[in-house]
C-alpha cells in the first residue's frame, strides 16, 4: 500500500513536470455575413450540442485499473510493465496500445491524467483553453509559497505553482518587461560576457586527452545559474570562479540549486509524509528555498538603493529589475518575479544544453555545418556577437529545435480542465489533468515527416536550404503555446545560442565513449558522463 502511494507521487511529479501554454482564443468561426455574435451563439449551441451528443468519459481506452491498488501498480518496476525510472517510455506504451487517447485512472486519490496524441486536439485544447489556463504543478512548491511562507508571498505569489487570477494579475505585471525584445536584447553583451568566462573555464578543466571532466553538466548547471544571476538579479554570483570556498555566496548558490534538482524529485515521488508534518527532508526544503528568497532580496534590496542613487546598471535601457521595480513601485513583486525565474531557469536549460551538446558531438558532419554557418557569420571569431548576426544562424538554430522535437528536453506539457470539454469524440470531464506528450507527438510520422531521421533542415525555409514536408505546429511545443507559456522562452533562446555560437565556432567537440541513453531525471536529457573531448579549431 505505501508503494502503491509512492506511485502515486509518481504520477503527480510527472503531470507536475508537463508543461503547456496558449493565448490566441480568437477561434476562426469562418466568415458571416451578419451579426458576429449571432454566429457565435450558433457556434456556442453547436459545441454544447457535439458536447451531450460526445461518447461518455468511461468509455475512453486505457489500462483497467485492478481493486484496490487501481493502476499505480502499473508504474511498479519489474511488476509493472512501465518503470518509473523512464517515463518517456510510459508516453509510448499508452500510445501503442491504445491509440491517440489514452486514460490513466484508478490513481487514488488524484485525478486520471489523460493522455492526448492527436496533435489537431491538442490545438484545439491550448486555443480554447480560457484566460487563466491551469498547470497541474510542484505540490511542494504550493506548500511552501501558500502555507509556509504566505507571510512573505500573501496575495501575489508570482506565477509558478500559481493558479486563477492570483496568476494572472501576476503574470500580466511582469510579462512585458520579460517577453519585450528591447529587455531581452540588452542581455546580449552581459551574457556573451558569462559565457567567454565559462569557455574559459572549460579550457582549464580539460585533462591531458583534452576531455571535459565526468560531472561536465555540474558545469553547465553553473553556467546558466550565472546567467540568470545576471537576468533576474543584476548580478555576476561568481559561481564559475574557480576554487570557491564552501561557505563562499556563489557556492552555498550553487549547493541550493542542486538540491533543488536532486532533491525536490525525491520528495515528491516518495511517500508524502511532508504534507502531515515536517520531514527532515522537508525542512531541508524549506530552508533551500528561504535561502533563495533571501539571497533574491538582498539583490533586489542593491538595485533599488542603486536607483534611489541615481546610478543605473547602464545608461541605456534599463534593466528588467530596474523596469518591474519602476512599474510597479514595490520590491516584492519583483524579488518574486526573480525567485520564479530562478526555480524554473536554470534546470531547464541546462538539461536542454547537455542535450544539444551531445547530439552535436555525437554527428560530427552536422556540427561541421553549423561551424561553416559560424564562419560565414562571423568571419573574424572575436566579433562581438549583436542580434542581426544571430538572427542569421538559421541552422544552428533549426539543430536546437530539432534537438528539441526529437528529444523533447520538457517530456510534455499539461493543463488541468476547466470544464467539460470534448476531445476525440468523448465527453472529458473537468478537473482531469490533460497530457500532451511531445516527446511522443514530436516523433509521430503522421505529423512529421521522416519523423524517425534527424534532420534540422525541416526547419528551414526553401531559400535558406529547408526542405518539404510535414510539421504539425502543435507535435512539437517546447515552450508550450498560449496565455501559460514559458515565460523566459526569449532568455533562453538567447543563452543557447550564444553560447553555441561562440563554442562552435572556436571549438570542435567529440564523444569517445560508450553511447548515453536518454532518461527522465528531472528534465529529459542524457544520463551519463558528458565528457566531452572539446578540441580549439
Ligand atoms: C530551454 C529551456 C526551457 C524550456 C524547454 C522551457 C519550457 C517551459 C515550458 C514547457 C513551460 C510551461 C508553459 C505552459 O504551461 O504552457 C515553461 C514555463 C515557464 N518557464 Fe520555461 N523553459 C525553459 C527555460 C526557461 C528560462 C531560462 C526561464 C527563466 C528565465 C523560464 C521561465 C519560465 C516560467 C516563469 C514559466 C511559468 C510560466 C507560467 O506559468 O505563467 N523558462 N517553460
Amino acid at each position: 500500500m505505501k508503494s502503491a502511494k509512492s506511485v502515486n507521487r509518481v504520477c503527480e511529479f510527472l503531470s507536475s513536470r508537463v508543461s503547456a501554454s496558449g493565448p490566441v482564443w480568437s477561434i476562426q468561426i469562418g466568415s458571416y455575413s451578419t451579426c458576429p455574435h449571432a454566429a457565435n451563439a450558433l457556434s456556442a449551441e453547436s459545441a454544447m450540442e457535439e458536447l451531450s451528443n460526445a461518447l461518455p468519459y468511461s468509455a475512453v481506452p486505457g489500462p483497467k485499473p485492478i481493486p484496490i491498488l487501481g493502476n499505480a501498480w502499473r508504474l511498479f518496476p519489474v511488476i509493472g510493465h512501465y518503470a518509473i525510472s523512464d517515463v518517456a517510455k510510459i508516453s509510448y506504451q499508452l500510445y501503442e496500445e491504445y491509440g491517440r487517447i489514452a486514460k490513466l485512472g484508478g490513481l487514488m486519490g488524484r485525478p486520471d491524467l489523460l493522455f492526448v496524441y492527436d496533435a489537431d486536439e491538442i490545438e484545439k485544447c491550448y486555443r480554447n483553453e480560457g484566460v487563466t489556463p491551469f498547470r497541474p504543478s510542484m505540490p511542494s512548491l504550493v506548500k511552501y509559497k501558500s502555507v509556509v511562507r504566505k507571510d512573505f508571498f500573501g496575495e501575489l505569489p508570482g506565477v509558478v505553482g500559481v493558479h486563477g487570477e492570483q496568476w494572472r494579475e501576476f503574470r500580466s505585471r511582469v510579462q512585458k518587461p520579460i517577453l519585450q525584445l528591447s529587455t531581452v536584447r540588452r542581455y546580449l553583451a552581459p551574457l556573451e560576457e558569462v559565457t567567454e568566462d565559462f569557455l574559459e573555464r572549460c579550457q582549464q578543466l580539460l585533462d591531458e586527452n583534452s576531455e571535459l571532466p565526468d560531472d561536465f553538466d555540474n558545469e553547465i548547471h553553473k553556467w546558466s545559474l550565472e546567467c540568470i544571476g545576471r537576468v533576474a538579479l543584476d548580478t555576476r554570483l561568481g559561481c564559475l570562479e574557480p576554487n570557491l570556498a564552501p561557505d563562499s555566496e556563489p557556492q552555498q548558490i550553487i549547493d541550493a540549486a542542486k538540491y533543488a534538482l536532486r532533491n525536490v524529485a525525491t520528495l515528491e515521488l516518495k511517500a508524502p509524509y511532508w504534507r502531515y508534518f515536517p520531514t527532515p527532508l522537508w525542512t531541508r526544503y524549506v530552508n533551500n528555498m528561504n535561502f533563495f528568497v533571501d539571497v533574491c532580496m538582498k539583490y533586489i534590496g542593491a538595485a533599488t538603493q542603486r536607483m534611489k542613487s541615481g546610478s543605473r546598471t547602464t545608461n541605456g535601457e534599463p534593466s528588467l529589475l530596474e523596469k518591474v521595480i519602476t512599474s510597479e513601485k514595490n520590491e516584492k513583486i519583483a524579488t518574486i518575479m526573480a525567485l520564479d525565474l530562478i526555480l524554473v531557469g536554470i534546470d531547464t536549460i541546462s538539461m536542454a544544453v547537455c542535450s544539444i551538446l551531445y547530439q552535436l558531438a555525437t554527428r560530427p558532419e552536422l556540427q561541421h555545418k553549423v561551424h561553416e554557418e559560424l564562419v560565414r557569420v562571423l568571419p573574424d571569431p572575436k566579433t562581438p556577437l549583436t542580434i542581426p548576426l544571430l538572427d542569421q544562424m538559421h541552422y544552428l538554430r533549426a539543430f536546437i529545435k530539432e534537438v528539441f522535437r526529437t528529444y523533447s528536453t520538457v517530456i510534455g506539457n499539461g493543463r488541468t480542465l476547466q470544464e467539460d470539454t470534448l476531445i476525440c469524440g468523448y465527453r472529458i470531464p473537468k478537473g482531469i489533468q490533460v497530457v500532451f506528450p511531445t516527446i511522443v507527438t514530436g516523433n509521430m510520422e503522421e505529423y512529421v515527416t521522416d519523423a524517425a531521421t534527424f534532420r534540422p533542415e525541416r526547419w528551414l525555409k526553401p531559400n535558406q536550404g529547408g526542405v518539404e514536408g510535414k510539421l504539425h505546429p502543435f507535435a512539437s511545443l517546447p515552450y508550450g503555446y498560449g496565455a501559460r507559456m514559458c515565460l523566459g522562452r526569449r532568455f533562453a533562446d538567447l543563452e543557447m545560442q550564444i553560447l553555441l555560437a561562440k563554442l562552435l565556432r572556436n571549438y570542435k567537440l567529440e564523444f569517445h565513449h560508450e553511447p548515453l541513453k536518454y532518461a527522465v531525471t528531472f528534465m529529459y536529457a542524457p544520463d551519463g558522463p558528458l565528457k566531452f573531448k572539446m578540441l580549439k579549431i
